[in-house]
């Protein structure tokens, strides 16, 4: 059996930090929305024991490179736009923890096509994992809900549950039950690790412009950085001014507490995030640990007009994208070929 989706990136649009854990990790205060700028997986089940994975740029590597204004054989364009097929790649990863956990003697064939890029904050590589467990489940027929699902998602990131069905409502750490609570919302609230989740009732979609500029960012590099806040400043009046779609309060309120460690290891950050606010968007901030920009427009017309003007700014390269907020967990087609 062989079945496809399309795991979409996310962006952050409140991240605080208010503390560091035993662990090593922090505890987070985090308001995300998956975005219509998706990668393509298919996975098939195969005989063999083993999980083989091909991967690729689409529409090509050397269109990706063309835009981010690099030569795509070079070592710069080798680093920026590698990406793994082996156990390095979440998907190998996902994929062999779901066959360990559930003792599956098959393998998988696993073909990913990469539209987002890596190390750029958007959770590129932790949806390509969720969505890849999503499509084991379909295949080897486990419910959406069954609970080791979110348990490998876990174990694998921790942006990677956030792109997974959530659990049925009783499951959801103090859940709304006022009817606003869906299992595939297009923003949550996360808190802990970034695995407890709760869905945000937003009334409207969001458009966004994105751009990449041709540097990456290591997570771990960035949250090493970080100087945790005394007073840490709570997502709540955020999520109100979301529910009440009131764009020009989320202007004030919107945070990322980890933009002053990102820009401080790529200081050329600031001009990719001057040339999002001239061209008019606003709101902008970096998303997640970096090192890719957004900024919110107010409708789908302005975010394409904000685009062409970025495009045609020829001092900033990056993969400028225009792009709407989606659901975050997969629909599954069952390929016939
Ligand atoms: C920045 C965010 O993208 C915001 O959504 C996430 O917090 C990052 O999630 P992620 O990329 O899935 O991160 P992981 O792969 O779990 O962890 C990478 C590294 O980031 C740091 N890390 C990550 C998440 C977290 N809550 N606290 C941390 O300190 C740890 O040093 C960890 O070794
Ligand atoms: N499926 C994947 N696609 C692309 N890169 C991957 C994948 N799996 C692992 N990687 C490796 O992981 C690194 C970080 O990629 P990832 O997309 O997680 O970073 P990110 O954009 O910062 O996301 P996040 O916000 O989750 O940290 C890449 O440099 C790449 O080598």
């Amino acid at each position: 059996m062989k079945v496809r989706t399309s795991p979409p990136a996310k962006l952050n649009l409140f991240l605080e930090i208010p503390a560091k854990r035993e662990d090593g990790f922090h505890e987070i205060d985090t308001v995300m929305t998956a975005i219509d700028l998706c990668d393509e997986l298919s996975v098939e089940s195969i005989e063999e024991p083993v999980v083989e994975l091909s991967a690729h740029w689409l529409p090509s590597l050397e269109t990706i490179a063309s835009e981010l204004a690099i030569d795509p054989q070079s070592a710069e364009a080798k680093q920026l736009l590698a990406i793994p097929e082996d156990g390095r790649n979440l998907v190998v990863a996902a994929l062999q923890a779901f066959r360990k956990r559930f003792q599956i003697e098959s393998g998988f064939r696993v073909e990913l096509g990469k539209r987002i890029p890596a190390g750029a904050g958007m959770g590129g590589a932790s949806s390509d994992a969720a969505h890849a467990i999503s499509c084991a489940a379909q295949i080897h027929q486990f419910s959406s809900d069954h609970d080791g699902l979110h348990e490998i998602a876990a174990s694998i990131g921790s942006d990677v549950p956030f792109f997974l069905p959530l659990p049925p409502v009783s499951q959801i750490a103090s859940a709304s039950t006022n009817g606003e609570t869906t299992r595939r919302p297009r923003a949550c609230h996360a808190s802990g690790r970034g695995e407890i989740l709760q869905p945000v009732d937003m009334r409207t979609d969001l458009f966004f412009v994105v751009g990449y500029p041709p540097a990456s960012l290591a997570t771990k590099d960035v949250y090493g950085r970080l100087r945790v806040p005394a007073e840490p400043i709570s997502s709540k009046g955020f999520l109100a001014s979301l529910r009440a779609n009131s764009l020009e309060d989320l202007t004030s309120l919107m945070i990322n507490r980890l933009s002053e460690p990102a820009l401080e290891i790529r200081p050329e950050l600031s001009e990719l995030l001057e040339s999002l606010w001239k061209s008019g968007l606003q709101p902008c901030q970096l998303t997640g640990s970096g090192s890719a920009c957004f900024g919110i427009a107010r409708d789908a017309e302005f975010a394409q007009t904000a685009l062409k003007q970025l495009r045609a700014n020829q001092s900033v390269p990056a993969l400028w994208r225009a792009t709407r907020s989606v659901a975050a967990a997969a629909t599954i087609e069952i390929d016939p070929s």
